[in-house]
């Protein structure tokens, strides 16, 4: 899959059990307004310097360039009434948004550099994972993540799998924050979650753009108003909100659809909406849970090519998924938990073997 981008140019001894954390709020505090221009690279956040780590097995070098910052909220943190409407007929229209003109501008151009571009795995982890455990209040007798220790780094795109109930959900809320381990440690963007005070947190949100299996569209708003929302929690102008919202859903394809509602859309399209929303403001990371779980195979490529292009542009990916044949045909790493323990991590892994979900 790597180079239709290419032609579309132009175009996250058991210590106390802890208790989940009550959702934040969306943004409580406004933080200072940026510049609207979503095509230049900006740090990470204000982590502090860290000593270089050593590499794991499993990492191999994706892309020295780097990472845009952004202010991006997670998107589950919205209103309820937020879920889309069951999905309507899924047109089978194979959609490639990489083809569409005017593909490019949000996003930097894909160059030839792209595709022999390696992960820098001697930086800081984007997200690091030292020996967390993960007990739920609920099974004080079954961890729902046991002795975990991961590293992504820059630019990687990585794949969970495992059985339903090994935790990938699990693993997914300790990098947002919306669950604290019980033992080890967390770090998201050189940041120690651990500790992070409860301020802090909508602030490590706006680095991550979430993406999830039942879209979270706003039923009663436009697309536009959709992604624009995505900016206006976070107090960008209108300024901001006119340039960027028709640049990412150009982006994603839906540029003559900013107008139509959610349940004007297909399942595909409403999911594309949802990319858009997490991208509009560039997040470093991107966390999928299982984003085309809805969608059918067809439209599940699209998606899986809008996202590995995302990746292209330096964005770093983790996606939890049960798609054998996505995780197959993608070849990239896979991380598999079983029972909340990594049994498998792997540079260029396939799904594996799970038997039937
Ligand atoms: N809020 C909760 N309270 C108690 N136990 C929970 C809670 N959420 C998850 N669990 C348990 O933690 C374990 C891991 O769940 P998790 O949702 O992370 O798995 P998963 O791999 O994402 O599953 P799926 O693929 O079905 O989404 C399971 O045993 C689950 O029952």
């Amino acid at each position: 899959m790597a180079n239709h981008f290419r032609s579309s140019e132009g175009q996250d001894g058991m210590a106390p059990v802890q208790q989940p954390e009550t959702p934040m709020p969306i943004e409580p505090q406004v933080a200072p307004i940026d510049s609207a221009d979503v095509t230049q690279p900006a740090p990470l956040s204000e982590a502090p310097a860290q000593p270089a780590p050593q590499p794991t097995q499993a990492q191999q070098p994706v892309s020295a360039s780097r990472v845009p910052s952004l202010d991006i909220p997670v998107m589950n943190q919205a209103p309820a009434a937020q879920q889309a409407a069951a999905c309507p007929a899924e047109p089978s229209d194979g959609f490639d948004p990489t083809n569409e003109a005017g593909f490019t501008t949000a996003f930097a151009p894909i160059t030839a550099e792209a595709d022999t571009r390696s992960v820098n795995a001697g930086g800081t982890p984007v997200i690091s994972f030292q020996d967390v455990s993960m007990v739920y209040p609920a099974q004080p007798n079954k961890p729902a993540l046991q002795g975990v220790n991961v590293d992504v780094y820059a630019g990687e795109f990585v794949f969970l799998v495992g059985h339903s109930g090994s935790g990938k959900s699990t693993f997914l809320k300790l990098i947002t924050r919306e669950l604290k381990p019980s033992h080890g440690r967390v770090m998201v963007a050189g940041q120690d979650l651990t500790n992070m005070r409860n301020w802090k947190v909508p602030y490590l949100r706006r680095q991550i753009g979430c993406v999830f299996q039942d879209f979270k569209l706003l039923p009663d708003k436009t697309i536009f108003d959709n992604v624009a929302f995505a900016l206006e929690c976070i107090g960008k102008p209108r300024s901001v909100v006119r340039a960027q919202v028709p640049e990412v859903l150009r982006l994603v394809g839906l540029g003559e659809k900013m107008d139509v509602y959610p349940d004007q859309l297909s399942g595909g399209e409403q999911q594309r909406v949802s990319v858009a929303r997490a991208m509009v403001n560039r997040p470093p990371l991107l966390v999928c849970d299982e984003p085309t779980g809805n969608l059918d195979p067809a439209i599940s490529l699209g998606i899986m090519k809008l996202l590995e292009r995302i990746n292209r542009t330096g964005t770093t990916v983790l996606m939890a998924t049960h798609d054998r044949e996505m995780v197959d045909s993608m070849r990239k790493r896979v991380i598999a938990l079983e029972a909340g323990h990594v049994v498998r991590d792997e540079e260029r892994g396939g799904y594996g073997y799970y038997g039937s979900f």
